[in-house]
């Protein structure tokens, strides 16, 4: 059984602190068709391999001439040869070889055999109504920076500049390593008692979503050697590592103790729940994000501590976007230390757990939240009706951390409270 006496529990902003400062990435890079690189980050500049126009190009629908015919006035075109004096030329297209300005088709009349022209009004000046070569990019010019992350746009923009291939970061490889006795694998009979292995699917998917490859491993029984092993393989195959499970205070709670015999930990607490035993450890350079087993908690401290480290692999902003909202619905405080039996009390039942904050520190109940645009055009943000764990948190899209301890005071409604947007990408 675990020695649970020398805690390390630290607030979700220094957690992100150490998970970040214990990632030193030897990143990887590809090379890519450019068709695929959507979704990709940058590994190096992009740049133009052509002048875009590659040549005098017409601006809009016109016919092509040759200015000197204009320089002392209106010239009279009734012998005019197609091809020789004049020729159609059209919007982005290149200018009819030879020709050096252009009128546009309003200004002219073409005959029924579309053989001759007469013009109603003079170009200004040589080149007019023409976009000069490499107006659009140059040759060598950067289309698009290292560590950018391509939208349909960038990609769009490469192509147009004959970009082919592209050197991209290579996804990180996430090992995601289930712990537990109890989980059975989604398909096979469910054991008495267990659960089937759904964060993996679960996370799998959001590593996805952020860009990275999962990898997932088989079930680890709670047993210290398949543990340290599982880690120890993971560890090398891997540019980052998940441990699911196993992180509290059970029986056959053994991950953090050997994540320290293999590696350094970071901490193993943080100060909100759930993911109150959401952890971080360092093995031979290879950052581990531990997250806590119930699948309520697992998603969203998924999203607080792995998308981070994710995200700086590929060189990407860290942090969640937050939005101020205006509080809609009453919430209330939660988790260990907002009990009714809070810090400082004598005697708890022993159904109880004793608060996380009994010095007085502040522990936050992460709300699950539904930011929406309320009847005046404000952001309001409403608290998940129903059971925890129910249907109705389908429609979560953000995350509050509500504060608890001594001297707090709650939001009430009408409080304008900070949201943090839940990610999809
Ligand atoms: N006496 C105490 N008990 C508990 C405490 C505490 O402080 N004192 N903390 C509670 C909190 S908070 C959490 S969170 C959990 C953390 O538990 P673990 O991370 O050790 O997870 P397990 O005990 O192994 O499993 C808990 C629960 O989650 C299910 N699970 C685990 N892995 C998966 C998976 N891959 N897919 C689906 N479901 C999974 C597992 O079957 C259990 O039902 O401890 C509390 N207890
Ligand atoms: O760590 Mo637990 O996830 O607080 O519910």
């Amino acid at each position: 059984m675990r020695d649970h006496s020398n805690h390390v529990q630290v607030t979700r902003e220094k957690a992100v602190e150490l998970l970040r400062d214990a990632c030193e990435f030897d990143r990887r890079k590809e090379t890519i068709p450019v068709q695929e690189a959507c979704g990709r980050v940058l590994a190096e500049d992009a740049k133009a391999q052509t002048d875009i126009p590659n040549c005098l190009e017409c601006c809009l629908d016109s016919v092509a001439v040759h200015y000197a015919d204009f320089e002392n006035g209106m010239p009279d075109t009734s012998e005019w040869v197609r091809g020789v004096d004049w020729e159609f030329a059209n919007t982005g297209v290149g200018m009819p070889e030879g020709f050096d300005t252009a009128i546009v088709i309003e200004h002219v009349t073409v005959s029924d055999d579309e053989r001759h022209i007469t013009i109603d009004a003079a170009p200004s000046a040589k080149f007019a109504g023409t976009n000069p070569q490499g107006s659009k990019m140059r040759q060598g010019e950067v289309l698009a920076f290292e560590n950018t992350l391509v939208t349909v746009d960038i990609m769009a923009r490469m192509a147009m500049g004959g970009v082919t291939d592209v050197s991209v970061i290579a996804r990180p490889t996430v090992a995601f390593i289930p712990t537990g006795n109890e989980l059975t694998r989604i398909g096979d009979e469910l054991k008495r008692g267990g659960h089937f292995e759904t964060n993996g699917l679960l996370i799998a998917e959001k590593i996805r979503q952020w860009g990275g490859e999962p990898v997932l491993w088989d079930i680890v029984p709670d047993d210290r050697e398949r543990i340290t092993a599982a880690i120890c393989e993971a560890c090398t195959k891997a540019d980052i590592v998940v441990v699911n499970a196993g992180s509290s205070k059970g029986s056959d709670d053994w991950n953090i103790e050997m994540l320290d015999e293999v590696g350094t930990v970071l901490y193993h607490q943080t100060n909100h729940g759930p993911g109150h035993h959401s952890s971080a450890a360092v093995v031979d350079g290879t950052p581990v994000v531990g997250i806590s087993g119930p699948p309520r908690g697992a998603g969203f401290t998924a999203d607080f501590y792995l998308r981070p480290v994710i995200k700086r692999y590929l060189r990407q902003p860290e942090n969640l976007p937050k939005v101020k909202a205006r509080l809609a619905s009453e919430i209330r405080p939660g988790g260990p230390g907002a009990h009714k039996h809070m810090a400082g009390a004598k005697q708890l039942p022993g159904e109880v757990r004793p608060s996380e904050n009994a010095d007085g520190s502040i522990f936050y109940g992460v709300k699950f939240m539904i930011v929406r645009q309320a009847e005046d055009g404000v952001l309001e943000a409403v608290g998940v009706p129903g059971k925890p764990g129910g249907l109705s948190e389908d429609a979560v899209n953000g995350y509050y951390m509500m504060p608890s301890g001594t001297g707090v005071n709650p939001p009430q409604v009408g409080d304008f409270i900070e949201v943090d947007l839940k990610p999809w990408a």
